[in-house]
């Protein structure tokens, strides 16, 4: 079997936030260099380890990468994708309430963004978008 093959029967958890600022902006993070995709665009998060909870997950990369404190998150949906270095399965969680500002603790850019402009963007998180632009309709709505 390949290694690609290989990759592609054992999916890898990966827990992924969209902080969600009241106006609906929302935080996104840029990949260091030495990742696979670096410079490409993100949301904040990483790979669940072995018998961890995915929302503790996705609090402990927080608080790794960017030094947030994330209180409460909500599912919001999941996405499989096979990339040429892993199959990874996305569960993305919105989040409305959680302590601090982002540092940047990794070297890693990062930019609250209204309607997500930085470019590029991983191709997995790009379908989102427009789900992503309905619920800050919503909110900005309300
Ligand atoms: N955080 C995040 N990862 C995503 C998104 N979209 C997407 O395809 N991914 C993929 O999910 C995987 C996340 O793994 P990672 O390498 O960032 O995880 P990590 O921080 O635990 O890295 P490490 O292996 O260096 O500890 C990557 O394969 C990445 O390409 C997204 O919007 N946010």
């Amino acid at each position: 079997m390949s290694e690609i093959a290989a990759k592609a029967k054992r999916p890898v958890d990966v827990a992924v936030g969209i902080l969600m600022r009241p106006d609906g902006d929302v935080l996104l993070a840029q990949r260091p260099p030495g990742k696979p995709y670096e410079g490409y665009w993100e949301f904040p998060g990483g790979k669940v380890e072995s018998g961890e909870d995915i929302l503790a997950a996705l609090k402990r990369e927080f608080l790794e990468e960017l030094g947030i404190r994330i209180i409460d998150a909500q599912p919001w949906c999941g996405v499989e994708h096979v990339y040429p270095h892993a199959h990874v399965r996305l569960h993305f969680f919105i989040s409305h309430q959680w302590e601090g500002e982002p540092q940047s603790l990794e070297g890693q850019a990062f930019a609250w963004q209204g309607q997500v402009a930085v470019e590029p963007l991983l191709p997995a998180t790009i379908p989102l978008l427009s789900y992503l632009g309905l619920l800050q309709d919503d909110l900005q709505a309300a």
